[in-house]
Formats: C-alpha cells, sequence, structure tokens
C-alpha cells in the first residue's frame, strides 16, 4: 500500500557502529536465532541479489569465473555460503584463504566447500583470470590494520581490473570511522549487511566502497530500537521522510502570506548571478511571497528575470556591494530571511543587523565568511530565533578553527558546531551532514555534478523559501534543512542522469527542483503524509 513503509524502507533511516551491529546481533542470537541458521539466510539474500545481477547486467566479459577471497571470521562465512550457492547454479569457483585459522563455522564451510569439490588455491595469483572477485576477508570484525602478507593480498586484487564485489564492507575499512586501517579492498560494489554501517556515510570511505546496497535480513525494529534508543541521535536522511515532510498539497484555503515571506539578501555588482541563482531556488520552493535586497544597480537585471519577486534596490559600496538594508525594510517583518550568496566579503555592519533580527536565518557564503569576522559561536548563541548555517568545509574551518581536529568526521564537525552555537548545521560535502545539538542526520545520496559554482547558491534560495513556509506552520527549521538538502540533491542526481555530471551547471540545476518530475521515481510515498516513521 502507497505510503506504509515495509522494512526494508523502515530500516533506511539507520546507522550503526560494529559496536551497536554486534549488540543487536547479541540479542538475536540470544533470542533463539542460531548463529549458522542467520548466516545462511543472510548469504542466501546476497546470493540471490548477486545472482539477478549477474543475469541482468551487461558486463562487458560474462561471469563464469568467480574468485572468492575467504577471511578468518564470519565475513569469510559468509562469502563460503555463497561461493556454495554459486557453485550449485555452475559457476566455476575458485577460492582463496591466507589464514591457518578460521573461526568454527567458517572452518565448517571451508571443510564442506572442498567436499563439495570446490577447489581452493594456493596463491592469489590463481585468481587473476577469474571475472568477479568475491571480497569476504574482513566485515565488521576488524580489529588491527592490513599488514603484511595479507596487505600484499589486498594490493595485488586492486591492481586488476575484474569487478570486485565486497560482502558488507571493503576489507579493511574501518566500519565505524570509514578510514582505511592499512590497506582496503577497492570494491565496485559493496552489499552492506542488515543496517547501514557509519563508514557508508563518511566521504573517506566512498572512493573504496563503489555502488552500494544494503542486503535486508529481518532485524527485528525492537533489536535496533532497544540498542540505538526510539529516536537515534544520528540517522540517515531517506526518501520517504523528506516526501512526507513535503509542503504539498496546499491546504485549500491557504493564501500568500500563509505560505510564507522570503527575504534573500545576496548577490553585488560582481556576482550578481547569486542573487539570482538563489531567487531561482526560493521560486522552486514555491514560498508564497519573495523579496530580494540587491546592490541598486543590479535591481533592473534581477527585476527582469523573477517577475513575481520583489525587487529591493539597497545603497551599495563603491565596489558594488550592499551598504546598508534599504531604509524602509524592516526585518522582523519576513517569515525568514536567507543571506550571503555574492555579498563579497566587504561588509560585516550589514550581517550584524540581519544576526540582530528577530527572524529565522539561513547563512550562506559570503554571509557566513562575515560572520567569522564576528565570534562567531557568541554572536549565534544570542540569537532568539533559529539560524541555520550552510558552510561547506572551507567556509566551516573558518567559522570555527577550533573544531578543526582532522580526526573529527564530518558528523562529529557539524555536532560539534551546532552544540557551540544552537544553530542548525548544514556542511555540505559528498555526504551531507545536517547538526543540530540534539541529532545529525546524514544525506547518503549525492552527485558530485553538485560540486559547482552556483550549486550552493540555489540551495539557500530553496531552503530559505521552505523555511519561511514550514515556520510559518511551526515546524522546526532542521526540517526544512533536511527536505531542502534531500531535494537538491535528488535534482543533481537526477539531472547528471539525464546530462552527465558535466551537464548540470546551477541554472540547469534550478530546472529539474520540478518536484512533479522528481517524485516520479518514488512513486510509493505520499508528500505531506506524516508517516509515523519510527511505528512499526
Ligand atoms: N551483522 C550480523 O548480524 C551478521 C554478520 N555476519 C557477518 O559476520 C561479519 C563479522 O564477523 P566476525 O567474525 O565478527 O568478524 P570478521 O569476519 O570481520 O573478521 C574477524 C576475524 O578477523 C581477525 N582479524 C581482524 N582484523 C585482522 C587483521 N587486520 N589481520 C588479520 N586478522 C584480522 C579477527 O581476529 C577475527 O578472527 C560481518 O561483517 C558479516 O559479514 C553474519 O554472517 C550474519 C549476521
Ligand atoms: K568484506
Amino acid at each position: 500500500m502507497a505510503g506504509t513503509p515495509n522494512h526494508f524502507q523502515l530500516i533506511q533511516q539507520f546507522a550503526v557502529t560494529a559496536a551497536q551491529m554486534q549488540a543487536i546481533e547479541t540479542r538475536i542470537f540470544d533470542a533463539g536465532m542460531p548463529v549458522a541458521a542467520l548466516m545462511e539466510k543472510v548469504a542466501l539474500n546476497i546470493t540471490r541479489r548477486l545472482l539477478s545481477i549477474l543475469h541482468s547486467e551487461h558486463t562487458s566479459t560474462p561471469i563464469k569465473l568467480i574468485g572468492v577471497l575467504v577471511g578468518p571470521g564470519h565475513n569469510g562465512g559468509d562469502a563460503l555460503v555463497v561461493a556454495r550457492e554459486l557453485y550449485y547454479r555452475g559457476y566455476g569457483v575458485l577460492l582463496y584463504s591466507p589464514f591457518s585459522q578460521h573461526k568454527p563455522l567458517t572452518a565448517d564451510h571451508l571443510r564442506y566447500a572442498a567436499s563439495l569439490g570446490i577447489q581452493t588455491v594456493e596463491a592469489i595469483a590463481q585468481l587473476a583470470h577469474c571475472d568477479l572477485i568475491i571480497d569476504g576477508m574482513f566485515g565488521f570484525g576488524l580489529e588491527r590494520p592490513i599488514q603484511g602478507d595479507i596487505a600484499q593480498i589486498v594490493e595485488t586484487v586492486n591492481s586488476w581490473h575484474q569487478p570486485v564485489f565486497s560482502i558488507d564492507i571493503p576489507s579493511g575499512i574501518h566500519t565505524d570511522t570509514g578510514l582505511v586501517l592499512g590497506k582496503a579492498i577497492k570494491a565496485t560494489k559493496t552489499f552492506c549487511l542488515g543496517l547501514w554501517k557509519l563508514a557508508f556515510l563518511q566521504e573517506q570511505a566512498l572512493p573504496w566502497l563503489g555502488t552500494s546496497e544494503l542486503i535486508d535480513f529481518d532485524i527485528p525494529l525492537t533489536d535496533i530500537h532497544a540498542v540505538l534508543g526510539v529516536s537515534p541521535p544520528l540517522q540517515r536522511l531517506t526518501p520517504q521522510w523528506a516526501i512526507s515532510h513535503l509542503p504539498i498539497p496546499l491546504p485549500q484555503n491557504t493564501h500568500k502570506y500563509k505560505q510564507g515571506h522570503l527575504l534573500i539578501i545576496a548577490g553585488s555588482r560582481r556576482y550578481t548571478g547569486a542573487a539570482l541563482l538563489s531567487g531561482l531556488g526560493a521560486r522552486a520552493s514555491g514560498v508564497g511571497m519573495l523579496s530580494i535586497a540587491v546592490p541598486e544597480s543590479i535591481k533592473p537585471l534581477l527585476s527582469f528575470q523573477l517577475p513575481e519577486a520583489l525587487i529591493i534596490g539597497c545603497p551599495e559600496t563603491e565596489l558594488g556591494a550592499i551598504a546598508s538594508i534599504a531604509d524602509h525594510i524592516n526585518l522582523d517583518s519576513y517569515d525568514a530571511i536567507a543571506c550571503g550568496p555574492g555579498l563579497t566579503p566587504e561588509n560585516v555592519s550589514l550581517i550584524q543587523t540581519v544576526l540582530n533580527s528577530h527572524r529565522p536565518l539561513v547563512l550562506d557564503a559570503d554571509g557566513l565568511n562575515l560572520l567569522a569576522q564576528l565570534d562567531p559561536v557568541t554572536t549565534l548563541s544570542n540569537r532568539q530565533a533559529a539560524t541555520i548555517l550552510t558552510p561547506h568545509r572551507g567556509e566551516f574551518k573558518r567559522l570555527f578553527p577550533q573544531l578543526n581536529d582532522k580526526s573529527h568526521s564530518s558528523m562529529e564537525g557539524s555536532r560539534a558546531a551546532a552544540r557551540l552555537t544552537g544553530a542548525v548545521v548544514i556542511l555540505k560535502g559528498a555526504r551531507t551532514c545536517i547538526a543540530t545539538p540534539q541529532s545529525v542526520i546524514i544525506n547518503p545520496e549525492s552527485s558530485p555534478a553538485l560540486a559547482r559554482g552556483g550549486s550552493g547558491d540555489v540551495l539557500t534560495g530553496l531552503l530559505g523559501g521552505l523555511l519561511a513556509t514550514q515556520s510559518r506552520q511551526s515546524q522546526p527549521p532542521e526540517l526544512s534543512a533536511q527536505v531542502a538538502v534531500w531535494w537538491h540533491s535528488l535534482a543533481g542526481i537526477v539531472a547528471a542522469g539525464d546530462r552527465t555530471e558535466l551537464g548540470v551547471d546551477a541554472f540547469t540545476l534550478t530546472k529539474y527542483l520540478n518536484l512533479k518530475q522528481l517524485l516520479t521515481h518514488f512513486p510509493q510515498f505520499t508528500p505531506n503524509s506524516n508517516v509515523p516513521i519510527y511505528n512499526n
């Protein structure tokens, strides 16, 4: 039934550490599920998916011979069950396990495979001619860096050209941090088992993961909640969640002011396009009223491009930046303000005026660079209304030099910044984090197409528009942040699919914000449905 999430959809919002996965697994075993039965179930699910890929995808070489790397633990056990099933289906299978000791269940599967006549080879070189490699060396049990002979094996496999499918996680990637421990297998595809591991949400792991997908094996929600809590402080942003919080359909009896009034403060003679792109982003949000404050000299251009918006010309500096907000503007009369794109970092007093307002505020680009010249922590902590910051890494470093510990992941950094300031912090990147003082939500989908000038300006406008509309409806600011980030990234992904990643300039991106077109990718989810996402 549309709108009723199934188990696979429900578990998409969770992300776990190795310790949490072990705790969940322990509960399942303690409740009576035999370890071997669970391994069998998981591995059969992997096999089913693998076979459907092998049957459906056109690979340059037809897959006939499959090499399987078998580790000492249960990741190796999973791989052996998959190997056995592939052998039954008629594939050629070669096993290689460079370990003298295996956990008992893994050793049993290895012995049984041998009894069936599945060949075990003695050197990694003997897998060189396989059409596909399955990596079952280490999963979440990796506990120290890969070194010595095993490191050599990993390097050898990485030097080959055939596809490599990793089970659970590429061997050598740390489950929690996504960092390479010594050496790591570079996977073409990774089948993450049961629940997404944190590594899949960390940018540093992306070059090793390949494409990734979750293999569900029906972990009971009660066990997940028991370990993670009912509303976990760290979550993945899912299409279901974002779509269910889109502000459509509009109430029949609404009027333009009920749909929110956004003021964008952006642009300079030098960066005219930034104001325009923010305006186009805001247009796509469906906000009821849009006003844009720009330097007087660029007002005609904006008026021409955005006829529905009220363009306010402001006094400007010699260099063509906004010198001050026009006298007749009362900042507190808007439902939200989005400030920053293309301002130039010239005028700190402007940002101080904006921060003194009592309205929800999005700060981006030069708005952040100007804020960095003040004391961001004290300034933001003193604000009465909500603030949403949208820094990329560089801006984040300028704003919060005290959080520049390289060992900090984006999720830790954004959460620390949100705690220091009370603001919602959107730390943009390949895995954008949206942090409040209480929680972090990470967008697991993006496209490198969005790493392009102007793309952030579009997000600022879109977010500002949603914030104006949704704060009118007493929705929390982080909700607008989550919906905007998801919407913007989906537009980038769909645009890149149509036009290649090079074809997604920021202006084109604004065309792809069309929700009607984007929602065709998710016919199973209903906007504004307020799905009680944590109810089983
Ligand atoms: N999530 C689940 O509920 C299920 C997971 N399954 C699979 O099991 C693995 C985790 O298995 P585990 O035995 O705990 O760990 P590993 O297989 O990852 O490896 C542990 C093994 O390796 C040794 N070791 C660790 N680091 C190194 C190193 N750098 N060099 C050499 N040896 C190392 C360690 O001492 C252990 O012996 C999970 O990922 C899933 O694939 C179940 O099959 C189903 C349920
Ligand atoms: K693995």
